[in-house]
């Protein structure tokens, strides 16, 4: 028997990890673009989910924005009721007249529809195909706008979304695998021109500035990155639970939180308390930057009777009798 080219076996590997053990005994979904990575993902699952006893599927969702993007939907259906998954659902979705940029309103609309399929199909996860290129690339570009360590943790394992695990098992396989494992088992995945498009900062770092630092700092860059990644995920996993403890330990009785007992915490902590405490009294998080905590820290560590710190939605918080208040809620 031929030896199975190493690229698929990474791929089976990983898949098999993020499927062994997987709580709920409903089908896995893998959400497939038709391009290489997820594909690859695809295969791999049709392949390994059986095998573990699990039901497979596959979702793929035409955004409608480009020309024979119905049909190619279709054509990725139709291959997959041949690798024996099922479900499987070609969704079509409406991306004009959502909020934000044209690439967020596809991302909202795709995520709606993924999640909308895994709830109909009772599915215990999605699959989604994001890779250790991917992972370096989210890690650049956080670093690179400051994003943080939130930003630095780059994309999650696991997370919900709307009560759906949202899983991504490839995060440690290169993308060059997932070529090669089309490659190996005759599969011709699509490419998405707009993964190619320099008006997008993604594709300048795809295509420009990680093959820059390769160049200048060797091929381990991309896993060192994808590493790091892992390792800030893990810390930011651990001071968010301390945060949070922290955050119920200076809540004053009379309500707001105790400026004293949040002196007292290391600013790490703080900083994370009093996020989540904005976040509690109603900001964004989207709206809520770095320089809200900041003003907001600043009435705790450097106090100089300034005024109130107005919070995205224009919601002030301010100290009194060694107290944080927000002057809009009696008491909070
Ligand atoms: N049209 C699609 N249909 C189904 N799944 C898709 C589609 N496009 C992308 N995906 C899923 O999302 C993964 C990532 O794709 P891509 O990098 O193009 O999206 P992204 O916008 O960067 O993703 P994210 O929103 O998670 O940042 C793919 O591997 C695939 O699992």
């Amino acid at each position: 028997m031929a030896a199975l080219a190493p690229p698929v076996a990474a791929v089976r590997v990983a898949v098999r990890r993020a499927l062994t053990g997987l709580p709920g005994p409903g089908p896995v979904l893998v959400a497939c673009s038709g391009g290489a990575d997820s594909l690859a993902l695809a295969a791999a699952t049709a392949f390994v989910a059986p095998r573990l006893g699990r039901r497979a599927g596959l979702v793929t969702v035409d955004h409608g924005l480009q020309p024979g993007s119905a049909e190619r939907a279709e054509v990725v259906a139709g291959w997959a009721r041949e690798q024996g998954l099922e479900p499987v659902e070609a969704v079509s979705v409406r991306v004009a007249g959502r909020p934000g940029g044209p690439e967020a309103a596809a991302r909202d609309a795709r995520y709606e529809a993924l999640v909308d399929a895994a709830r109909r199909h009772d599915a215990s996860a999605v699959l989604l195909g994001h890779t250790r290129d991917d992972q370096a690339e989210t890690v650049l570009l956080a670093l690179a706008r400051g994003a943080g360590p939130r930003g630095l943790a780059g994309m999650p394992e696991r997370r919900e979304l709307a009560g759906v695990p949202l899983l991504r098992p490839l995060l440690d396989v290169a993308r060059e695998d997932t070529r090669k494992a089309c490659a190996t088992l005759g599969l011709t995945p699509w490419d998405d021109p707009h993964n190619a498009d320099p008006a997008y900062a993604r594709s300048r770092v795809r295509a420009d500035a990680l093959p820059a630092l390769v160049k200048a700092l060797g091929p381990g860059v991309v896993d060192n990155l994808a590493r790091t990644a892992r390792q800030v995920a893990a810390d930011t996993a651990a001071l968010d639970a301390l945060s949070a403890a922290a955050l119920a330990d200076v809540r004053a009785a009379e309500g707001g939180l105790a400026v004293e007992a949040l002196a007292g915490l290391p600013a790490a902590v703080r900083t994370r308390v009093l996020h989540a405490w904005a976040r509690e009294l109603g900001a964004s998080p989207a709206a809520l930057s770095h320089r809200h905590v900041a003003a907001l820290d600043a009435l705790v560590t450097d106090w100089h009777g300034q005024g109130a710190v107005h919070l995205p939605g224009g919601l002030p918080v301010l100290r009194r009798a060694g107290r944080l208040i927000s002057s809009d809620v009696a008491g909070s």
